[in-house]
């Protein structure tokens, strides 16, 4: 018997905080859910904002992994030829689906990573945005003819490269999905996927749409694990591309066995961004863009800018706003419409989290508000991972919670006096995702950013990131960009054809 959607099934329609528990199986390949082979090594996985188990992560094996990728192979060789404008329709009807059933896709995720329902309906809103721009693009991709002598000529063919792997980290479950196989497929690539480990639920959801709209069976598919999952997939001789969403660690493992196949590789990795605030900003956007920077998705996104650097002048007034705005950020049940940040991730992170901030307070910090795990005071909720808005002052270059990713809601704030110093503070680091500047002079705004070694860079906002943008770091944040007309270049291969018009010239 055919299985149902997990959209269409009651539970998935009806979310709310402490209620769902997800038993269908959460492998996604050949067209249908696959259920695991072997439960030995299950994890569980639990909702953050009430500890609860969600379900079970049932790790593939080799065996599934390699089912999994070869039904990928088989879709590619169909998808594969077909014209961009074929490509286009279906990506754009999957688009549709995702728009018309945002709500319970973003109340799943939310379930599964506690993120607040406002944010998670917008992350859902740029995976169709993604999949609708990139369908715009599939029509467009082309090649190029080039004219040689005597009547003979050139072109090239832009071409998929085939079966592509995408790793996923667990802030945007559906939305990395949804970035890695939106350019992946309107390459005439196929894709096998694997979320992280503790967010399984809602990339299956996608593979069921990508269905639903039309795709071969194959097309994307979802195969769950941690690490032991995730080398079998870089290791394996058909895949030809990784694209990678995690730590640097992971992203240094994962291009070392990509190398050994000599695969292709996209690297999307952490971050410590610079958010430089001059004494000359309009401070009222300037207090908003610091929120923006560091609260959002509990503070656990790569591109946050999480070294506040505030011009020495305004730093009381940029401390008193920024305090009493964090103060007011409403902490609780992440599916309530009111709420403004839910959970984080896990237990253990939570403690990292709370580690990084005692360590700052030992080594000079002053905490100006939050940085406490937070009970809400509706029961359900009382074994979730809430951590209360954290914003740190006194803070120095050479502290840990300012050269680290803390990956939670802990804004370090540090005086600068001048454009050139800070730009040194700012550039010495390992990391370049992102980085922002607020200033009204906009020759010291171009300036800065031109001198600002990031690959994200904002002036006068923070942390929008809108589908036609490539977004991707330099230096150890990765390289390779998502988004943009520009990641056709890293989906696809472009091939010379040479044609002789006339005869051959031979030398022997
Ligand atoms: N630049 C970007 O776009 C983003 C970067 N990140 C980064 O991700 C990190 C947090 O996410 P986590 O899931 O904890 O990161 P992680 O690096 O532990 O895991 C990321 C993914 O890689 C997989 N993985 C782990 N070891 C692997 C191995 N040896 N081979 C293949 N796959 C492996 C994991 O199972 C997971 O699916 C942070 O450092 C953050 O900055 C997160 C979101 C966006
Ligand atoms: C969702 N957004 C745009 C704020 C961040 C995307 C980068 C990431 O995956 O952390």
């Amino acid at each position: 018997m055919a299985q149902q959607p997990l959209l269409s099934l009651p539970e998935f329609q009806s979310v709310s905080t402490g209620t769902l528990v997800v038993k269908e199986p959460l492998n996604f390949w050949a067209g249908a859910r696959v259920k695991p082979s072997n439960t030995k090594n299950s994890e569980p996985v639990y909702e953050p904002a009430t500890g609860r188990v969600l379900c079970d992560m049932i790790p593939c094996g080799e065996e599934e992994v390699d089912q999994a990728i070869k039904s990928a192979h088989s879709a590619y060789l169909k998808w594969s030829q077909l014209s961009g404008m074929e490509r286009s329709r279906i990506m754009l009807e999957a688009a549709r689906i995702i728009r018309e059933r945002r709500d319970a896709i973003a109340k799943t995720d939310v379930a599964n990573n506690g993120t607040s329902i406002t944010e998670a309906k917008v992350d859902i809103d740029l995976a169709w945005k993604c999949i609708e721009y990139y369908a715009g693009i599939a029509p467009t991709l082309s090649g190029q003819h080039i004219q040689l002598p005597g009547g003979s000529f050139a072109y090239t063919r832009r071409e998929p490269l085939g079966v592509c792997v995408g790793i996923g980290a667990w802030n945007y479950p559906f939305q990395i999905a949804a970035w890695k196989s939106a350019p992946a497929i309107a390459c005439g690539n196929a894709m096998v996927f694997k979320p992280s480990p503790m967010t399984p639920v809602t990339a299956v959801m996608l593979a069921e749409i990508y269905k639903e709209a039309g795709v071969p069976d194959g097309l994307f598919n979802v195969v769950q694990g941690g690490p032991e999952t995730g080398s079998l997939l870089c290791h394996h001789p058909m895949v030809a591309k990784v694209s990678l969403t995690g730590g640097v660690p992971t992203g240094k493992k994962v291009l070392e066995m990509a190398a050994k196949g000599v695969k292709q590789v996209t690297l999307e990795l952490g971050g410590k961004s610079p958010l430089i605030i001059f004494n000359d900003c309009e401070l009222e956007n300037a207090i908003k863009g610091a929120l923006m920077a560091n609260f959002l998705t509990k503070g656990e996104v790569c591109c946050n800018g999480t070294r506040v650097f505030v011009q020495r002048e305004i730093m009381p007034k940029f401390l008193e706003e920024v305090v009493k705005r964090t103060k007011a950020i409403s902490v609780g049940d992440p599916l309530c419409e009111g709420t403004r940040m839910g959970a984080l991730i896990s237990k253990p992170h939570m403690e990292k989290v709370l580690g990084f901030i005692k360590q700052a307070k030992e080594q000079g910090a002053k905490v100006l508000c939050g940085g406490e795990q937070f009970v809400p005071n509706d029961p359900k909720l009382k074994d979730g991972y809430f951590v209360s808005p954290c914003v740190l002052d006194n803070c120095r270059d050479d502290m840990t919670c300012v050269k680290e990713e803390i990956f939670g809601p802990v804004m370090s704030v540090l005086p600068f006096d001048t454009e050139e110093e800070v730009l040194q503070r700012a550039n010495n680091t390992t990391f370049g995702l992102a980085s922002g500047v607020f200033t009204r002079d906009i020759a010291r705004a171009h300036r800065v950013i031109a001198n600002l070694q990031a690959g994200m860079c904002y002036i006068n906002n923070y942390n929008v990131c809108p589908v036609e943008v490539p977004f991707g770091g330099y230096k150890m944040s990765g390289f390779g960009k998502e988004n943009g007309a520009l990641t056709i270049e890293y989906y696809s291969q472009l091939k010379t054809v040479v044609v002789e018009m006339g005869d051959v010239e031979s030398l022997f």
